[in-house]
């Protein structure tokens, strides 16, 4: 079976749960006091997708301002940018455009760009409304989801939905291959959050 490894970096404000969803993502569990991460993190996790295994390499950033310069040494290279707000912050929502922005301009340019919207166990308190991030993934070709690392909610969807975005590999399509499709593919297996 064809081993691929994917990069993929998680980027976001400070405090919406990137390393809490990737940490559900890798060990399966949650950590309610979880530390800010310093600088940035690295993990894997190895799945089976069709007839190949994906083994995801995960640099999750740290979110804090002093930190942001650093982003690029984690995004480039990157087949995938897990971009995280907040359900609850509406600032963090703008920030995820801000990232956006910066990855047309500076990223990869065929980067699967995937947004989760996260904390979404936090329903009384949200400020971002499901179908205005879901209309903004859209007008981006980006997935979108909408997950809690809490309650592992729709955490290994979004990591299949990276998977199903990958194309597979076919030894008759030479260099053509390596490309990524833009072309979305619903999943079946998500789950609506609460
Ligand atoms: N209710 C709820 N809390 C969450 C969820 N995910 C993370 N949290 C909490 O949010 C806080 C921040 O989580 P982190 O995973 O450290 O956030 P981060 O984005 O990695 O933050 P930085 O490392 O500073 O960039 C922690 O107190 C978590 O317990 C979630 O899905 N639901």
């Amino acid at each position: 079976m064809a081993l691929r490894e994917l990069k993929v970096c998680l980027l976001g404000d400070t405090g919406v749960g990137k390393s809490s969803i990737v940490w559900r993502f890798v060990e399966d569990s949650f950590d309610p006091n979880i530390n800010p991460t310093i600088g940035a993190s690295f993990m894997t996790k190895t799945v089976q997708y069709q007839n190949e295994l994906h083994k995801f390499l995960i640099w999750d950033t740290a979110g804090q301002e002093r930190f942001r310069a650093l982003a690029p040494m984690y995004y480039r290279g990157s087949a995938a940018a897990i971009i995280v707000y907040d359900i609850t912050k509406e600032e963090s929502f703008q920030t995820l455009k801000n990232w956006v922005k910066e990855l047309r301009q500076h990223g990869p340019p065929n980067i699967v760009v995937a947004i989760a919207g996260n904390k979404c166990d936090l329903t009384d308190a949200r400020e971002v409304p499901e179908k205005e991030a879901k209309d903004y993934a859209d007008s981006i070709h980006a997935i979108f989801v909408e997950t809690s690392a809490k309650n592992a909610i729709n955490i290994n969807e979004l990591f299949i939905e990276i998977s199903q975005r990958i194309p597979v590999t076919d030894p008759s399509m030479g260099a053509a291959g390596k490309g990524f499709k833009l072309r979305r593919q619903a999943s079946e297996s998500r789950r609506s959050c609460c």
